[in-house]
């Protein structure tokens, strides 16, 4: 189960002579799906505001992490960007699920069998016991590229409707448009980790026990 006083930049116990600074919270959440669907695009997209000149298949994990503010409290969203190929990834699964968040399920709207692995992804996730609370979302990446879709809106939807999960279409290359130039129902990139923010935000709302704090009072974070 997801530890949120691990999710602090600060050790949970700490010594003050008034009421302590506010701190920042940190959201791990993962992001898989098979290789080539588009996992590196899409954090570096939300964390760099663009998408990235060329890419290459991930090694392990890449670390992604973007500020955000959401109702005056400034949270750090922690994207870990996974390998989707399974030799580049078999020895650091344990860390992906290590006090996750949430979890982004991603396939490519224009290969089929990158949404047929879905369930596959679904039970490894399983298999490291993810907690019922932890929110797990659907993308359906590479909208751009309608034109090429094998996977449609309604399968998705279907699928996504059985295991009660939110879906979004959307492409990390062009989120406003496609690929003939008009626009599109395309969720923007942007949207979709912004909305995982709210959901988490809402879920482990921050209480500081604010009793006297004298010197030497400790003061403790903990979930509501
Ligand atoms: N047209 C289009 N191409 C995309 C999009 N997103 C990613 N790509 C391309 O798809 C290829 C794979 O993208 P990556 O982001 O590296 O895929 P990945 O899921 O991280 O792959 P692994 O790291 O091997 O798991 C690259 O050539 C990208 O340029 C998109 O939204 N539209
Ligand atoms: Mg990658």
């Amino acid at each position: 189960m997801a530890n949120i006083e691990n999710s602090f930049e600060f050790c949970s116990s700490l010594t003050c002579t008034s009421l302590p600074p506010p701190r920042t919270r940190i959201f791990k959440i993962i992001v898989i799906g098979d290789s080539g669907v588009g996992k590196t695009c899409l954090t570096y997209r939300f964390c760099a505001g663009k998408f990235p000149d060329k890419t290459e298949a991930t090694i392990g994990v890449d670390f992604r992490e973007k500020v955000i503010e959401i109702d005056g409290e400034k949270i750090k969203v922690q994207l870990w960007d996974t390998a989707g190929q399974e030799r580049f990834r078999k020895s650091m699964v344990q860390h992906y699920y290590r006090n996750v968040h949430a979890v982004v399920f991603v396939y490519d709207v224009t290969n089929a069998a990158s949404f047929r692995s879905l369930p596959a992804w679904i039970e490894e996730c399983r298999q490291h016991a993810l907690g019922q609370e932890v929110p797990r979302i659907l993308v359906g990446n590479k909208c751009d590229l309608r034109h090429a879709a094998q996977v449609s809106t309604d399968v998705a939807q279907q699928f996504a409707d059985a295991h009660s999960m939110p879906l979004f279409e959307t492409s990390a290359k062009n989120p406003y448009g496609n690929d003939d130039g008009g626009r599109n129902n395309s969720d923007h990139v942007e949207a979709i980790f912004m909305t995982v923010a709210h959901k988490l935000k809402s879920q482990k709302p921050l209480v500081l026990s604010q009793l006297p704090c004298r010197s030497g009072d400790t003061v403790t974070l903990r979930r509501s």
